[in-house]
């Protein structure tokens, strides 16, 4: 069967003449600048036309060792490539194409991601000039290996031991039990050599805390795995099987004393210890991840979003008047509602990502001289963020299939993948119910310091226990994100108390804190979502100056949905401690319906201003052109049962079965 695919069909040709804003200006916003987008757009030219780095048979139809290998494949050609052209890694990582070609889970991506890290971020100048030109030319391929079978959240609980012997100046590297076994590690399986590992200092029988050490795991010539070393892969897992997440055990396996990382503490000849300017220097490379995987799970999130909007704009079902045309399904009130807050969610997102890497950036640069005053505040936020990015994407990506209705199961949908691949980010890098409890441990002891009279860092000043009365109108955004404040506020000191009237009762402060855990971790969740309504109202409000009205009109209804949707996410609260009044609850849940449907006319537009191209959209559903139907069948084609009328399982199973005399 062959059909001629129009450019683009009639009904996304109709949303996209609805267009009033200039979308290669929200494209600008959305990258960070139009020079940023000119560079985006040079490397995807540049993947486009490097046809190596494109299936043509879906991973899903691959042997388990088929599938590594072509990963792999793909992710060194990848490198090559950029390298060939003048780019690096990094340029694949900050504009999410590589990881849109690479996204059933690649085995190079620990490498250029936290070995990499760990490389810059904990080495002394020596070990510096030693590691990253080998690391940085893929002379040396490495992982981070920290999370063991007994250990990930606990990191002070791992078991692997690393003894210093002074007498030849060298650490025992140890797996005493099995729970001792690293477990997880991206790429340990099979592709890396090398390892930087996380493990228990012992100086003279003491211990010193887990400490990080740079392991060389296997030949680099013969790939062999080194002597009193033993390692692996751990098997197939819900997602992102094309990596080799590994296992790894040491049987008193000795690396020299230089091996240890050595910018923050150290260990002399003799075996004495430095210590730290601040003990989590060694988290470093933790934190900076989790700061990239608030931009990488946006990015996830706005993939899916585009498939099931553009799908939406082309699926018709039903009928909304008896005897009308079938409406497209985005006609329908439920499936804004489904997917609009999402697409909010996603610029909030986008513009928090971008104020949490000045955070970080502005606390690195303090960290380079000596000044670790910002680094709560960094872990904190940090922490919060990725918790929230990661839950926020992983549900959005999850409703955004389920609007597909049973085509968004289909995996040439790419909805599963998208959605198995940030799933894990909910677990990896802090799993997040922990994170949150780190951030409510932040909480409480800022509104406790500000009860003393102590000012506030900035993303917590708001807390203060008299705060200066707000003047913005209720309804007005500012006006409605006070009132969020204020709901924290009332969240954090409700906690606060309940806290204090345990340990009065008797009970220990860990106990305390254990029994009012789950009000904790409700507190952590919206402090952070304030956080992002500030930076999304700050960000708005800066670019109005800035750009033309259409744009900003968009940014302002989609800004203002993601503040009404959170309201009326968070009625209870705010009702209990009287930010708002059932009233204003009610004319805010009309406004909502209203910005619905504002905001749909819009949407396709909206997300094609996203800017992310059919290849790595990968998607049946979601592609420019909204031929999704003729898309969906051609991918069927290719499935291996259909090589053949009559399958053997026919003559196999099928046959006899029907044959026997039942
Ligand atoms: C081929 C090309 C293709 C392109 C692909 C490229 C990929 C590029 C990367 C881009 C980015 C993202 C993409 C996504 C892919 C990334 C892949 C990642 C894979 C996942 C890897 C991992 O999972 S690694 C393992 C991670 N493990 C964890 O995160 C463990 C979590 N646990 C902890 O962090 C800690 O145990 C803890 C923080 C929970 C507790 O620590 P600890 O017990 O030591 O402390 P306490 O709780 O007692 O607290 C004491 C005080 O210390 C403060 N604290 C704790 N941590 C920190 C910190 N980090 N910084 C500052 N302060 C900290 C804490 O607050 C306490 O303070 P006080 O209250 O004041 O006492
Ligand atoms: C796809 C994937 C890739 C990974 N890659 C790497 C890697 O490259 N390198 C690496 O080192 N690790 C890696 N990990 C491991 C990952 O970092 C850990 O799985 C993660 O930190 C969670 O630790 P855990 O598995 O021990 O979970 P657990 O901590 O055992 O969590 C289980 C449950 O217990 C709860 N819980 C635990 N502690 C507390 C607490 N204090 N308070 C309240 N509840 C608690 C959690 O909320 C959760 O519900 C990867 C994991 C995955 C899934």
């Amino acid at each position: 069967m062959s059909v001629v695919v129009p450019e683009c069909c009639d009904d996304l040709k109709r949303e996209r003449g609805r267009c009033l804003f200039n979308k290669e200006e929200l494209t600008n916003i959305l990258d960070g600048g139009p020079k940023l987008t000119e560079k985006r757009r040079r490397i995807e030219k540049m993947l486009i036309n490097t046809p190596e780095l494109f299936d043509d048979v879906s991973p899903d139809y691959l042997s388990h060792e088929d599938r590594y290998s072509n990963e792999l494949r793909k992710a060194t050609q990848l490198m090559t490539t950029l390298e060939k052209n003048g780019f690096t890694y990094n340029d694949a990582v900050t504009t999410g194409t590589g990881l849109w070609l690479l996204m059933d889970g690649n085995p190079l991506s620990l490498h250029i991601s936290m070995f990499l890290d760990t490389i810059k971020g904990q080495s002394n100048p020596q070990q510096l000039q030693e590691w990253l030109p080998l690391a940085e030319k893929f002379k040396i391929i490495g992982t981070y290996a920290q999370t063991e079978l007994g250990h990930g959240t606990f990191v002070r609980g791992l078991e692997t031991t690393a003894t210093y012997d002074s007498t030849t100046k060298e650490f025992v590297l140890h797996s005493p039990t099995i729970t001792a076994t690293k477990w997880w590690p991206g790429a340990l399986g099979k592709t890396s050599n090398h390892a930087v590992v996380m493990a228990q200092l012992y100086l003279g029988g003491k211990c010193y805390g887990p400490h990080i050490f740079m392991v060389q795991l296997r030949d680099l010539e013969t790939h062999r795995t080194l002597p009193g070393i033993v390692v692996g892969e751990i098997g197939p897992r819900l997602g992102m099987n094309s990596n080799d997440n590994g296992f790894l055990q040491f049987n008193h396996h000795r690396i020299p004393l230089t091996n240890m990382f050595m910018k923050h503490s150290q260990v002399t000849e003799d075996g004495k210890y430095v210590k730290p300017l601040h003990s989590k220097l060694s988290y470093g490379t933790m934190v900076q991840t989790r700061v990239g995987i608030v931009y990488h799970a946006s990015r996830e999130l706005s993939r899916a979003l585009i498939i099931a909007i553009r799908y939406s704009a082309v699926r018709h079902q039903s009928e909304m008047v008896p005897g009308d045309p079938e409406p497209q399904i985005l006609d329908y009130q439920t499936q804004q509602y489904k997917l609009l807050p999402h697409l909010a969610s996603f610029f909030a997102l986008r513009f928090s990502a971008r104020a949490l890497l000045e955070v970080f950036i502005g606390t690195s640069a303090g960290l380079g001289s000596g000044k670790m005053n910002m680094l709560p505040e960094l872990h904190a936020l940090s922490s919060g963020l990725k918790a929230v990015a990661t839950n926020d994407a992983v549900k959005g990506t999850d409703i955004c299939r389920l609007a597909c209705g049973g085509h968004g199961y289909l995996s040439s949908s790419n909805l599963p993948r998208i959605y198995t691949a940030i799933a894990a980010g909910i677990t990896y890098e802090g799993e997040n119910t922990v994170l949150f409890l780190q951030v409510a441990r932040y909480l409480i002891k800022s509104f406790r310091a500000s009860s003393q009279g102590q000012t506030l860092p900035f993303s917590v000043s708001y807390l203060r226990v008299q705060p200066p009365s707000s003047h913005a109108p209720l309804m007005s955004d500012r006006g409605l994100v006070d009132a969020l404040g204020a709901g924290v506020r009332w969240m954090v000191g409700e906690a606060e108390r309940r806290l204090q009237q345990l340990v009065d009762s008797g009970h220990s402060p860990h106990a305390a804190w254990n029994a009012c855990s789950v009000h904790l971790v409700q507190c952590a969740d919206a402090h952070t979502r304030y956080y992002i309504c500030e930076q999304f109202v700050d960000a708005v409000s800066k670019l109005g100056e800035t750009v033309s009205s259409g744009v900003h009109e968009v940014l302002r209804q989609l800004c203002r949905l993601y503040i009404l949707h959170r309201v009326i996410q968070t009625a209870g609260i705010l009702l209990r401690c009287g930010a708002v009044d059932g009233k204003a609850l009610t004319s805010i849940e009309e406004e909502e319906c209203h910005l619905l449907a504002t905001l749909r006319i819009q949407a396709v537009s909206i997300v094609d201003a996203i800017d992310i191209k059919d290849v790595f959209l990968k998607s049946t559903l979601g592609a420019w052109d909204g031929n999704v139907y003729q898309r969906i069948y051609e991918e069927a084609q290719k499935s291996p049962l259909n090589k053949s009328d009559v399958t053997q399982g026919y003559y196999q199973y099928l046959r006899p079965l029907m044959k026997a005399n039942l």
